[in-house]
């Protein structure tokens, strides 16, 4: 009897565990759908918002062609595919903080426009190193 019950036991506690499972893969995979439609309406409002993310887009894609063309070391594509992206990435967090901040107010402000300034910088420090990691991989052509 006392067998009988261990075994209701641990099928129930199996039984309750795979729909809980479920339940919670369900969440998540419905929290990364989200997600996903989240970051592409990002993507799509800045591309149609913002002419400097357009032009860095078409800046990233003649790159990486280059990049892939030009007989450099994977360790150089690597650099400059992967910089290429991060300029892309500060060009968002710049357009994010833009939108806050005109959003928050539009009138002249010297911390709005200090934290509009450090968001530029990091687009600037980002396209730097992205020059200086072609200016490495043009140099090692030689
Ligand atoms: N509310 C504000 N208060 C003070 N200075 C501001 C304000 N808004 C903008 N500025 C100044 O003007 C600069 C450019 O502003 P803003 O980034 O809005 O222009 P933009 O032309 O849209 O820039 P981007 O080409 O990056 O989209 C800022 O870096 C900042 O120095």
């Amino acid at each position: 009897m006392g067998g009988f019950f261990i075994a209701c036991h641990t099928v129930f506690g199996f039984l309750f565990d795979l729909l809980n499972y479920r339940g919670r893969m369900r969440k998540l995979v419905t929290h990364l759908k989200d997600r996903i439609r989240w970051s592409w309406q990002g993507l799509a409002a800045t591309w149609h918002g913002e002419y400097s993310f357009r032009a860095w887009v078409c800046a990233n894609l003649v790159s990486a062609g280059l990049a892939l063309w030009l007989p450099l070391s994977d360790g150089v594509r690597a650099l400059i595919l992967v910089i290429g992206l991060l300029v892309l990435v500060a060009e968002l967090f710049n357009t994010a903080i833009e939108r806050a901040v005109d959003h928050t107010s539009t009138e002249h402000n010297l911390l709005a426009g200090q934290a509009k300034d450090a968001a530029s910088a990091a687009v600037a420090l980002s396209a730097l190193a992205g020059g200086l990691a072609w200016v490495i991989g043009l140099l090692s052509l030689f």
